[in-house]
């Protein structure tokens, strides 16, 4: 394909699949850039041109029968042995069985394990290894493994996610990941040295870049052991775009078939309008719009973090890991929820036909909600972005200065609202802000009271952990309007584009408040009269929306054969289309299917059922 960036490569491959997911979805989401970020120099000239050219096809095996967000408990074991400087890999339990890699049951012939690493007698917690589970020459599964697909899922059909067990399976040691931590001595060149380290310590005892390291098996800890856990930050912050996506796809097909539909004369007599007049189908699809808009400028802020984020990690500066970790779990998590929740709702606006495959519906929704679980379940991660939070509320009641987007988080609460019948950006901003840090306060309080009260420290984060989720959800929420005001701001208002998207960005902020207003209202931030403001101000945006609907979904640009969608065709001939693919089903390539002989005509004529059944055995 010859395409370089990591983002334009899916699109281009998602393009050629039309939602279906690719068998190889793993090697290039998560194989390819587990060498990449997690290998020592050495190791990356030994697998990445054999994987980059298909002589290695792999996934990312991670989770097992019995553990998927714990990472830490993780059961396979990779237990070094000194005497042949080698791991031996193990599935000890059932639960220890790999579970659920994508491209693991028939396409892979190696992959990425994580393993629990032992050596001289210890454990050092989950790390990478590179396991060769098929041979390069038939494909057969080697020896002390067993492989195969998982059976049946909710969508992904066209992915093999598999299981994956070890019976002592021996492999080099230089098959760990040793880019971040290292067992067994490997040659000084690969040592990705901090240049500060060289002019102290002999040259021949080198320190890795982060760890230390002797061929009897002594382990020396990276720097941060979450550094293992690049790869699922990098997906993460790669899902948010995806949800994105999703939901964009899912609204130029609801838009453009609700500017096709016409259903019920408005009076007696009357036309039938098109169904996107009604208000009720605006109110169902314009906030999703907004919001597969503004999801989509969050992916391109969360991704661009992550890029430079992780060129300051690659230099040793691992300051700003939590901030990304935060923002790119709660973001994975805050977009994949809306994102899954705002598909759903464009299929029902379609009527009987959104149920339809031809509708392209179906296809979207299940290859967007598995997101709300894979590359950590969402609940797991807002409660990831709250840990953080809960962290930047203390250090803001120290008087310590928060760092960039977390700013807001301690400010003074004893304000009202500003918002007026114009409702300005600026006044939705403040309000999403103060419902944020009200929510971070709340559940910090409840925390605190709940150790005060005697509670262990873990007893009150599962006490306060509903409050804890409350406070990271707005706090994404907060983020997406932001950044989307943001956005609008930094344009000039002069071209008509960025009037219009004012009023999507708008809509955005106003149906938000509107659906969450309990948490805007709760300490009377708002006024009554306030929230009639942002009732009537989202009636409005409606009627000033509509005229460009289509044009708005028209802009993302989605080839018909991308959405394969039957509602929304670029060209509207939705009911030849569906008619074409019905009569193309299968079952109408005979009139008579074969089972009538077989169940039907048994009981609709008896007498005639034996010279039929001799037929139907034919
Ligand atoms: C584009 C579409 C492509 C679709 C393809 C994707 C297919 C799907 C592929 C997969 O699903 S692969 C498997 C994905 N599995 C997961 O994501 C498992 C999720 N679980 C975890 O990430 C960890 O188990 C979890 C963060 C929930 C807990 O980890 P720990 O128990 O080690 O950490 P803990 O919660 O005790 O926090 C310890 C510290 O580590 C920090 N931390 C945790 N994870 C981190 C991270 N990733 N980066 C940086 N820091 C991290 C955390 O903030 C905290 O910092 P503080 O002590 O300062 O508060
Ligand atoms: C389509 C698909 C593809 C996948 N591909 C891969 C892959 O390629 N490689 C791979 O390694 N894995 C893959 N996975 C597995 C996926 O990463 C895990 O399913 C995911 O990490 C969730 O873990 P789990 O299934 O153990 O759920 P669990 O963690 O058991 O979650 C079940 C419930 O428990 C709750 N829960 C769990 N822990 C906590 C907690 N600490 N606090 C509060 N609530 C909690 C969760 O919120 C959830 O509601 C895939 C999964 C799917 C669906």
């Amino acid at each position: 394909m010859g395409i370089t960036d990591m983002q334009e490569a899916f699109y281009y491959r998602e393009c050629a699949a039309a939602h279906e997911n690719s068998p190889l979805g793993l090697h290039y989401a998560m194989f390819l850039p587990t060498i990449n970020k997690q290998a020592t120099p050495e190791q990356k000239k030994k697998w990445l041109p054999l994987a980059e050219n298909y002589k290695m096809i792999g996934t990312y095996a991670q989770t097992e029968l019995g553990h998927g967000t714990f990472i830490r408990g993780l059961e396979t074991t990779a237990t070094y042995d000194p005497k042949t400087k080698e791991f031996i890999l193990d599935s000890p339990t059932l639960t220890s069985k790999k579970y659920w890699p994508g491209c693991l049951g028939k396409t892979s012939n190696h992959c990425v394990v994580m393993a629990q690493l032992y050596t001289q007698g210890k454990s050092h917690g989950p790390h990478m290894f590179m396991v060769q589970i098929r041979s390069m020459e038939d494909h057969s599964v080697l020896p002390g493994i067993e492989v195969g697909v998982i059976g049946n899922k909710f969508g992904y059909g066209t992915n093999d996610n598999g299981f994956l067990s070890f019976d002592k399976l021996r492999i080099p040691r230089e098959n760990m990941l040793m880019r971040y931590s290292q067992v067994g001595r490997i040659p000084r060149e690969n040592m990705l040295m901090r240049y500060s380290q060289v002019s102290r310590i002999p040259r021949e005892n080198m320190l890795m870049r982060y760890s230390q390291v002797h061929e009897d098996g002594t382990y020396v800890k990276p720097q941060n052991a979450k550094l293992a856990y690049g790869s699922m930050v990098l997906i993460r912050s790669s899902i948010v775009s995806d949800a994105a996506r999703g939901l964009a796809q899912a609204c130029v097909i609801s838009i453009r078939y609700s500017a096709v539909r016409r259903q019920t004369e408005a009076y007696p007599g009357g036309e039938e309008p098109q169904i996107l007049d009604y208000q009720t189908q605006q109110y169902r699809l314009f906030p999703l719009l907004a919001s597969a808009y503004s999801l989509q400028l969050a992916g391109k802020y969360v991704f661009n973090t992550y890029l430079e984020v992780n060129d300051q990690i690659e230099k040793g500066n691992l300051e700003s890991m939590p901030e990304l970790h935060a923002l790119s779990a709660g973001l994975k998590a805050f977009s994949t929820y809306e994102a899954s929740a705002g598909i759903e709702v464009c299929r029902i606006c379609c009527g009987g036909h959104g149920y339809s495959q031809a509708s392209g519906l179906p296809k979207i929704y299940v290859d967007v909600v598995p997101g709300c679980t894979y590359e950590g379940e969402n609940t797991v991660m807002m409660l990831q972005t709250a840990r953080y939070l809960m962290k930047c509320y203390s250090r803001a009641k120290q008087g310590q200065k928060l760092p960039g987007f977390v700013q807001y988080i301690g400010q003074n609460l004893n304000k009202k609202s500003c918002m007026s019948e114009e409702v300005a950006l600026g006044c939705l901003v403040m309000a999403y802000e103060h419902r944020a840090a009200r929510l971070v306060e709340a559940a910090a309080m409840r925390m605190q009271s709940l150790i005060q009260g005697g509670k262990k420290q873990h007893e009150a984060w599962n006490g306060s952990s509903v409050q804890l989720f409350w406070a990271a959800k707005a706090h994404c929420h907060l983020f997406c309007v932001k950044n989307f005001v943001d956005a609008i701001q930094a344009k000039s208002l002069s071209s008509k584009t960025v009037t219009v998207m004012k009023s999507v960005c708008q809509l955005y902020g106003v149906h938000g408040i509107l659906e969450n207003l309990g948490e805007f209202m709760q300490d009377g931030f708002f006024s009554g009269e306030q929230v009639g403001y942002l009732q009537r101000k989202m009636l409005a945006l409606f009627e000033n929306i509509r005229p460009n609907a289509v044009a708005l979904v028209d802009a993302f640009d989605y080839p018909d054969m991308v959405l394969g969608s039957c509602l929304g065709r670029y060209d509207g001939q939705v009911y030849q289309a569906l008619y074409d693919y019905a009569k193309s089903a299968p079952m109408n390539q005979t009139e008579i299917h074969s089972t009538y002989y077989k169940h039907l005509k048994p009981l609709i004529n008896p007498e005639t059922t034996s010279d039929a059944m001799q037929f139907a055995k034919l």
